[in-house]
């Protein structure tokens, strides 16, 4: 992503901004010039209407155009930070699994929400006030200088000394500005660590530790920003005196001057009016500079965060051919090894084969790579030698729309998102019709548990699927997956102990499933091994064994073993 380009695609709002806000200035510094001329007319007795006129008129163009100036500047600001989400969204959903799992979420959080608008609004006003306060300064410098050069250098000497403090103070300001905001990131990661976790934090006990943990760090954010505080509310009054000393030694000195008839009433007015119009853009001149320094910090934390790799862009790949392809297996390993960078393989020339139909199990014991054998399958991950097929297709030569079509994933965890029962149902495939959804309930047996909620199917769940058991999300995640007509349904089981009519309902929801497309399930709960037509048994990234439960109870010590102690000493009597 290219903030500049963005930029650049909004440059018709902030140039005709940027014109407003000069057409702006210069209406501003004509005011003292006709103001001038009215003392003269008024002096002279002259007709005096129509350089009223022009002044009021001028005050109306001058408040108008500043309006116009700030909106049009806002809503370009507003634009760019509206592309940059975009962009940036789409960015990190296309992002590659393996670079996204890397990042900090609380960081990715900050960058996308709030960095974003302060790069953009603070680059698009900052660089417009640049624009128009420097137009301003050298207008007002210039126009001094025309009606007295002498003046104007006393003016300049004093204002040029509060200068200096007040570049001081900002420089001051941009540097607590930045501590604060690493210390208002503290805060919301803190915040995020306890409030992710807190069914652990109150079974701990540790409700007073963090409380007092997260008053620290509010603490030192309040620290920060009352240093931010104080150090802005010099600015204005440092210039103000630097103001007020040469306005004391220009009305002085000019009065002097105009007694002595070597400058008149009406340039020492005009000049005044004038040196009043220098002082504030002056300091916005000072504040913008600052404002850009820090929006400079953020478009770096953008534009890292948007450099995320993503997955590749397969359009090129050929599309699948509406026959259905012949496939003996529904999902294949050829000599598949596979690591995730340091520490080695995790699998180990893996090669094995799915049928189109019925159940797999996948046992061994933990660690041993069954999840990541699944995060090959849907191609989250890449082996490094070998071929992954899935309906007779390799996986890193088939479009991922496609692949991922051909493929339903169960996660274990985290299997539905917030939104009502039915958003979660469609969630992958929106389109499908009621009689789907309600063959896919009876299929999940989830059709008595939708009839139990208050609202069935617009029932609203909580974040994570919070509202139902998680043999029940579980269910809810098959019924999704079923909808989407898969060839290949990817169960990763719940860990947790269900209690016997859970456990039967999701083997059921599992028997109907298999009739209809390959299931391949990590196995944690015997009731499954024992159901399945085949098994595989993984063994520190290699495929140990496979057969059906008998024979392995027989011929395979590890699945013995995991079949005694990790699945239930029941499985010994079947
Ligand atoms: N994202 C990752 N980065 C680095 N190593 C990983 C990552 N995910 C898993 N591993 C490692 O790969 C190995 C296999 O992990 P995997 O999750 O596939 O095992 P598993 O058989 O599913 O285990 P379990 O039954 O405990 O879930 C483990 O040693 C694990 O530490």
């Amino acid at each position: 992503m290219n903030l500049r380009r963005i930029a650049a695609d909004h440059r018709g709002l902030l140039i005709t901004g940027v014109l407003m806000g000069l057409f702006g200035t210069a209406a501003t510094l004509a005011q003292p010039w006709l103001i001038g001329r009215l003392i003269d007319s008024v002096s002279a007795g002259e007709a005096i209407a129509g350089t009223i006129v022009a002044i009021a008129a001028l005050f109306l163009l001058d408040a108008a155009l500043g309006a116009g100036h700030a909106y049009v500047i806002g809503r370009a600001g507003e634009n760019i930070v509206f592309d940059a989400r975009r962009i940036l969204g789409a960015r990190l959903l296309r992002s590659r699994i393996r670079d996204f799992q890397r990042l900090q979420q609380g960081d990715v959080f900050s960058r996308t929400v709030s960095d974003t608008s302060i790069a953009c609004l603070v680059i698009a006003q900052a660089l417009a006030q640049v624009f128009t306060s420097l137009f301003m300064v050298v207008g007002c410098v210039v126009l001094m200088a025309r009606l007295d050069w002498r003046l104007l250098l006393t003016t300049v000497g004093c204002l040029a000394a509060a200068s200096v403090v007040s570049l001081l103070v900002a420089r001051q300001v941009r540097l607590a500005a930045l501590a604060n905001r690493a210390n208002v990131g503290a805060f919301g990661t803190g915040l995020q660590r306890v409030l992710g976790a807190l069914t652990t934090v109150k079974a701990s006990r540790a409700e007073e530790r963090e409380t007092g943990e997260l008053a620290r760090l509010a603490a030192r954010a309040r620290r920060s920003g009352i240093r931010v505080t104080g150090l802005n509310a010099l600015l204005m009054p440092v210039m103000n005196v630097g103001t007020q000393l040469s306005l004391a030694v220009v009305i002085a000195w000019g009065m002097a001057r105009v007694a002595t008839g070597s400058l008149s009433a009406a340039d020492l007015t005009a000049f005044v009016m004038y040196l009043f119009y220098l002082v504030s853009p002056l300091v916005m001149l000072f504040m913008a500079v600052g404002q850009i320094q820090q929006g400079r910090a953020a478009v770096q934390r953008v534009v890292e965060l948007a450099a995320i790799p993503q997955e590749e862009d397969d359009r090129r790949l050929p599309e699948p051919s509406p026959a259905a392809e012949p496939a003996a297996s529904a999902v294949r390993f050829d000599n598949v090894t596979f690591g995730y960078g340091a520490g080695g393989p995790v699998l180990r020339d893996v090669s094995l084969a799915v049928p189109e139909r019925g159940l797999t199990a996948i046992v061994g014991p933990s660690g041993a790579g069954k999840t990541t054998l699944f995060q090959l399958i849907e191609r989250f991950r890449e082996a490094d030698s070998g071929t992954v097929s899935v309906a007779g297709r390799d996986v890193t030569a088939t479009r991922l729309n496609d692949l991922r079509s051909l493929v339903g994933y169960v996660e274990q965890d985290v299997p539905l998102l917030s939104g009502t029962v039915r958003d979660n149902l469609l969630y992958a495939q929106p389109d499908a019709d009621e009689a789907e959804v309600a063959r896919a309930l009876r299929m999940a047996c989830l059709e008595d548990v939708v009839a139990g909620l208050p609202d069935g199917l617009d029932t609203v769940l909580g974040e994570r699927g919070s509202g139902l058991s998680g043999g029940q999300r579980q269910r809810l995640a098959i019924a999704r997956t079923l909808l989407q007509r898969p060839r290949v349904i990817l169960l990763d089981e719940v860990t947790a102990h269900l209690d016997a009519d859970t456990e039967a309902a999701l083997r059921d929801a599992v028997t109907e499933a298999s009739r209809e497309c390959a299931v391949l399930a990590i196995a944690h709960r015997i009731s499954t091994v024992a159901q399945a037509d085949r098994i595989i048994v993984l063994e520190e990234g290699r495929v140990r064994a496979t057969g059906d439960h008998q024979a392995l109870m027989a011929d395979d010590e590890v699945y013995r073993r995991l079949a005694t102690r990790q699945l239930g000493p029941e499985s010994v009597l079947s």
